[in-house]
């Protein structure tokens, strides 16, 4: 499966700078001039997670194997671009494949590095980039509507319901409104998602702040924080450049690096947590003597379906699955004590997963 963040934005406001954070890696070209991203460039990261931590300790593990999330640097966005300015409309196409949008917006003053537009004004460039994006979703409506024409004359099912689902996304892009403010009935989710509109996509604000703001937010991120409040989507103020510098610093050095900065986590965890929020991600476990490892599924997910993500063969052949909630497991000390205080659960096809439980499967092949 594995789930896709997309790092979105004007050029030169630091979303390389983010992603080299991200991937601990110096992959992403970032410098002081717009445009300098142009291909996409693609890491995984591992998501932070304590329980993972406890549980192997718990267990002996040998190794810890942490659940992953996919971030792209994509080429920044200016006005015009869905008619094809700047780098023009490709990226556009790069944003169509990801869950979700981390959107990265300058906070920081510094007259040394370029804006685009010469000023430091984060709501007017979530504004130009949102734009850009309704533009983009009108245009690749209005043409995927002439595409269905002769389907949708011809009576098949999936065209009539895809025509519907766009001409009331159109509506609303035209009265100036992102996609994702459409109510979508249950029986048109999956149709829905299949449209890959750009403004249905879950937004997380990136307040990019200068070091020295990097604990306590700006005026800048403040606004944002208002903005994204009234919009229904998360923000995170974070220092790209400084995460970018604990990102190469080894453990013990970047937690006193962090508490020298009044900061009790890096903004990184944050902002991975923050995103697997807006995705509704939850995490299972798996434990035993050889490894500890995360899991990741959406809220709501059944225990089959769970199974599936570690294998195919686990779901289809899904017999039951046993269960301790991490809670017991650690409270308890561990799977066998854990067991014999009755707390591990036989659970069938129909069990949601919750966040957090320590899961074996029982299957055929
Ligand atoms: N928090 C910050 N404070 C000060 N400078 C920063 C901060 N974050 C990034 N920068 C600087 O901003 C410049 C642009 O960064 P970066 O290359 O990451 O931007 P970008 O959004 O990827 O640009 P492009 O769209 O051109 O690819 C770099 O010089 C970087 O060091
Ligand atoms: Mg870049």
């Amino acid at each position: 499966m594995g789930f896709k963040m997309g790092i979105v934005g004007l050029p030169n406001v630091g979303k390389s700078t983010l992603f080299n954070a991200l991937t601990r890696t110096a992959a992403a070209q970032a410098a002081n001039f717009p445009f300098c991203t142009i291909e996409p460039n693609v890491g995984e990261v591992a998501v932070p997670d304590a329980r993972l931590d406890k549980l192997a300790e718990i267990a002996g593990s040998k190794q810890i194997i942490p659940t992953r999330m996919t971030f792209v640097d994509i080429a920044g966005l200016v006005k015009g671009a869905s008619k094809g300015e700047g780098l023009g409309n490709q990226f556009l196409a790069n944003i169509r494949e990801v869950d979700a949008i981390a959107h990265v917006l300058r906070c920081f003053e510094d007259g040394d590095v370029t804006h685009v537009e010469g000023r430091v004004d984060p709501v007017a460039d979530a504004e130009t980039i949102e734009t850009e994006l309704m533009l983009a979703d009108i245009e690749s409506i209005e043409k995927r509507l002439q595409g269905l024409v002769r389907k949708v004359r011809g009576g098949d099912k999936d065209a009539v319901q895809q025509e519907r689902l766009l001409k009331q996304a159109l509506e609303v892009l035209e009265q100036g409104k992102p996609a994702r403010v459409v109510p979508v009935d249950e029986d048109d989710v999956r149709a829905w998602k299949l449209l890959q509109l750009l403004t249905t996509k879950p937004v997380l604000y990136v307040c990019n702040v200068s070091e020295s703001d990097a604990a306590t937010g700006n005026a800048h991120s403040a606004r944002v924080a208002e903005m994204a409040a009234a919009e229904g989507n998360a923000h995170v103020v974070i220092s790209a450049q400084i995460e970018e510098e604990i990102s190469q610093l080894d453990l013990d050095e970047a937690q006193m690096f962090l508490e020298e900065m009044g900061l009790t986590e890096a903004g990184l965890d944050r902002l991975i947590r923050a995103g697997y929020e807006l995705l509704h991600l939850e995490t299972y476990f798996t434990v035993g003597p050889k490894e500890a490892r995360a899991w990741t599924i959406r809220t709501g997910t059944r225990a089959p379906q769970a199974a599936g993500v570690i294998h195919g063969d686990f779901e289809k052949g899904f017999i039951r699955a046993e269960t301790i909630a991490y809670d017991a497991f650690v409270s308890l000390g561990g799977e066998q004590a854990a067991k014999e205080a009755g707390k591990m659960r036989a659970e069938g096809k129909t069990y949601v997963v919750q966040d957090g439980d320590v899961l074996h499967f029982l299957f055929n092949t």
